[in-house]
């Protein structure tokens, strides 16, 4: 096996993060615009040349690896690369191996694929549900199906897959759900994440008189809700509490604050190659030209490396900053998967 990736701050790189696709069949209010264009397929990486890249980071110690996207579901032959990339979990060849294999997913495709993941090795996905209120449902993800997300849950839990929920928290949007989804999360025996709204992208909105800070969600949820924190971690930046009412955990995720940078080990990849080594800044890595031209597994070993000693020490999001400041994250959330 080769040497861990570890940058100049000294964190080790051992997740890789990986956006399968830039599509989707759901244009939420946060995280892309109604009039979102996709890219053309030549751009977007074979899943033989996502596998080759993956194989490269697992041999120098990534031992998890999260699909994500756009949607990845929507992926054709998204099953094959599961069962591909499954192959390296719990290896004891010595060349690397995979500790978990998971994703994110809108939910919308899961109940055709959900027994395909369990067999590849998945055992837990994040959904993302912003509401159990079908209308409501649909303004905010402005094409999504609630009964079909429903349907996904089921055949997830069908399929023995541990299930978090990922709620973004808005504002004057699903504020009044909290309880509820909580309630629910209990019944069906998921954890429930909230997740801040973070500025990135143009979606044709102002994201910034949504913007909720989950301290005020947490003391609100505290009246009535026995919450008490937990030291267990995912390698994610959410922090849990265990809810004593329902016993499962609920997962706060602040990605506007730098709690998580200082022990961050993740990078990401894009559809089209691009190696991002933090979600708030633009500079990436193109991996796609050197792979097509030939590039052995060394010489693409030297780029990641190279980029992994640049990852910067963390964001610097600002939540009133305007689309048109330099310093705003132009790209969509959908590029990295978040
Ligand atoms: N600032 C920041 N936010 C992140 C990062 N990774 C994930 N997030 C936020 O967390 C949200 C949920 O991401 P998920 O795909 O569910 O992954 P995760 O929370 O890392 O999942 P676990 O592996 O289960 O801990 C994203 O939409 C982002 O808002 C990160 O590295 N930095
Ligand atoms: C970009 S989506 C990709 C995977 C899949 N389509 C889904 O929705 O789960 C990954 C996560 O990012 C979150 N997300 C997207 N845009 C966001 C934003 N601007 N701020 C915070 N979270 C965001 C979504 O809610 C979802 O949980
Ligand atoms: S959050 Fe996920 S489901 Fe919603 S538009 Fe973005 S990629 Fe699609
Ligand atoms: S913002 Fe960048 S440094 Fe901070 S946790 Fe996310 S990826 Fe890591």
């Amino acid at each position: 096996m080769g040497k861990p990736f570890v940058d100049s701050f000294g964190r080790t790189v051992s997740y890789l993060r990986i956006s399968v696709t830039d599509r989707c069949d759901m244009r939420c209010v946060y995280c892309m615009s109604e009039a979102m264009s996709f890219l053309p397929k030549a751009e977007i990486l074979s899943f033989e040349e996502m596998e080759r890249l993956c194989a490269a980071f697992i041999r120098n110690g990534v031992t998890r690896i999260r699909v994500t996207g756009g949607e990845p579901l929507v992926r054709r032959d998204i099953d094959g690369f599961f069962a591909a990339l499954g192959t390296w979990l719990h290896r004891t060849d010595g060349d690397g191996h995979l500790d978990e294999l998971t994703l994110t997913t809108n939910g919308s495709h899961l109940a055709t694929h959900a027994d395909a993941l369990a067999r590849a090795g998945v055992r837990r996905v994040n959904i993302s549900l912003d509401s159990l209120d079908s209308k409501r449902f649909q303004r905010i993800t402005r094409r999504g199906r609630l009964e079909q997300t429903l349907e996904g849950i089921r055949a997830a839990r069908a399929a023995g897959l541990a299930i978090r929920i990922n709620t973004v928290a808005m504002a004057g949007v699903n504020d009044d759900e909290f309880d509820t989804l909580l309630a629910w999360c209990g019944e069906i025996g998921a954890d429930l994440c909230l997740i801040e709204t973070m500025p990135m992208g143009d979606t044709g909105e102002d994201r910034s008189d949504r913007y909720l800070p989950l301290s005020t969600v947490r003391a609100d949820l505290a009246r009535r809700w026995t919450l008490e924190p937990l030291t267990v971690r995912t390698g994610g930046p959410a922090r849990y509490l265990r809810v004593g009412e329902t016993g499962c955990k609920l997962g706060l995720i602040t990605p506007m604050t730098h709690n998580f940078c200082e022990s961050c080990n993740r990078v990401r990849l894009s559809c089209t190659g691009q190696l991002y080594t933090c979600l708030g800044h633009e500079g990436a890595t193109d991996l796609r030209q050197p792979l097509r031209e030939g590039a052995t597994d060394p010489d693409l070993l030297r780029l990641v490396q190279a980029a992994i000693q640049r990852k910067p020490k963390g964001h610097d999001f600002l939540i009133g900053r305007h689309a048109d400041d330099p310093a705003a994250i132009r790209r969509h959330m959908s590029v990295t998967g978040g």
